[in-house]
């Protein structure tokens, strides 16, 4: 959408959030702005044997809390503001998740998907050649996001290993079993989701089988999400991806869709269901439902597309998927947003478990390391919630407030400013 600037959004809920504390700018006129931001250009020679030059970006926005950590996406619209909202993000995020990091996120301006496996590999590689002085395990720990995989992430911790000397899985998370990944990663983001709206309708006296839903983005996120809810008895009636969107009222047969995408490449593309039809991508947002689990990109419910909604909830899988305006619209509209800061806290705190096992050497079976999500889960919810409570304020800017607290404290103590 024209105009839109996700940083700036993000700047408006912080001074929100900061006014509502009572704070003043001096003591947080810091976290405004990114501790460093690097743009590189990255010559790969295509199969054909023409070289391109692609864009890349590493936006560090926080290291007060310790070692700056965020995904990396492959996307092509990724920018410079993109990914500068994407890191400041995960600084409030990973505050929320109190685990000890602060933000950052990494971007390639590319369509991957018409590029090569070798032509992949050699983008990637080159990329991590390009911010290799500002990573590692103790400095900056990139993982996976939109368009990016587990083969990905070992190719980065591969192309350290050779860079640095010697191996160092701490240095990226989200890496496949065999080169130091850590069970239950790859659902950490789905999981924590669904322990999110465990939680919301514990706290509304509502049950997940009495819950109907539709679902935007059936990647990593929205997958693993909705075929958790759906185990939970979810009613799941439309999803949409980037090829279309998939209605059947009487509830998608969420289990084939799965197996589906995950076998096609993360893609519904070709998928067909007795029972289902299509229906335009606009019309999704409108369905009658209980909740909204935006699982795709950021900008999707804005101006444009909130007045269509009918659902009582949103949930955000997604980074950044409902805009100032549409926030706004929600909260007068009695429409609750579980925000991204908080809901997909999942898959960095899932993160930060593969980090902790890489460094002591020492692997966790799954059952310990969803037990152990759930109670993070369950602790970034409850610290957020009683925000909400005591100020009477939405989640999203309890998150806020809840992070900056945060930020601040471990900013203070350090003596950070010049
Ligand atoms: N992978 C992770 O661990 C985490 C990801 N996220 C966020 O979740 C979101 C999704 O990420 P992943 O699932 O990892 O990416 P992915 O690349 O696995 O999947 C993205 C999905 O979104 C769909 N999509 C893209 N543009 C769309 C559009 N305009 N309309 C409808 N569908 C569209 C794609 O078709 C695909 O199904 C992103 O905002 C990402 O930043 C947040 C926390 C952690
Ligand atoms: O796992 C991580 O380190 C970060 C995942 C991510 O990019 C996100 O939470 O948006």
């Amino acid at each position: 959408m024209a105009g839109y600037n996700p940083y700036e959004n993000m700047l408006h809920v912080l001074d929100k959030a900061a006014e509502v504390l009572g704070c003043p700018r001096n003591d947080y006129e810091f976290v405004r702005y990114p501790e460093r931001e690097l743009t590189v250009s990255i010559p790969v020679t295509m199969d054909d044997g023409h070289v391109e030059v692609f864009s890349g970006y590493r936006v560090q926005h926080s290291t007060a809390r310790g070692a700056a950590k965020g995904g990396i996406r492959f996307h092509p619209q990724s920018d410079e503001n993109e990914v500068k909202a994407l890191a400041a993000w995960m600084t409030i995020k990973n505050a929320i998740g109190n685990i000890p990091y602060g933000g950052a996120k990494g971007g390639i301006k590319v369509d991957p998907h018409k590029l090569s496996k070798r032509e992949l590999e050699r983008l990637t590689r080159m990329y991590v050649r390009r911010i290799y002085p500002i990573i590692g395990p103790d400095q900056d720990v990139p993982a996976p996001d939109v368009n990016t995989n587990g083969q990905i992430m070992a190719w980065i911790a591969d192309e350290y290993a050779a860079l640095s000397g010697k191996w160092q899985p701490g240095v990226v998370t989200g890496k496949p079993l065999e080169v130091g990944g850590s069970l239950g990663r790859n659902e950490a983001t789905g999981r924590g989701l669904l322990f999110t709206l465990e939680t919301w309708c514990e706290k509304n006296h509502r049950e997940m089988k009495d819950l109907t839903m539709v679902v935007q983005g059936f990647g990593n996120v929205g997958s693993v999400g909705s075929l958790l809810m759906h185990k939970e008895g979810v009613k799941i009636i439309a999803v949409g991806d980037i090829n279309g969107t998939w209605k059947n009222p009487n509830g998608l047969d969420i289990e084939a869709m799965y197996v589906y995408a995950n076998s096609h490449g993360r893609s519904l593309k070709g998928y067909t269901e007795e029972g289902a039809s299509f229906i335009p991508d606009s019309e999704l947002f409108a369905q009658d439902v209980d909740v909204i689990f935006a699982a795709a990109m950021e900008n999707q419910l804005n101006a444009s597309t909130m007045e269509k909604v009918k659902a009582k909830l949103i949930l955000e899988g997604a980074n950044g998927p409902t805009d100032e305006t549409a926030d706004k619209y929600f909260e007068e509209h009695g429409i609750e947003v579980l925000p991204d800061v908080m809901s997909n806290v999942g898959g960095v705190v899932g993160s930060y478990f593969e980090w902790v096992q890489n460094r002591t050497g020492y692997y966790w079976t799954e059952d310990e390391y969803n037990a152990r999500l759930q109670k993070k889960m369950r602790e970034a919810y409850e610290g957020v919630y009683a925000l909400k409570e005591k100020y009477h304020v939405t989640y999203r800017l309890a998150s806020y407030m809840l992070a900056l607290q945060r930020v601040m404290a471990a900013q203070k103590l350090r003596g950070f400013l010049g």
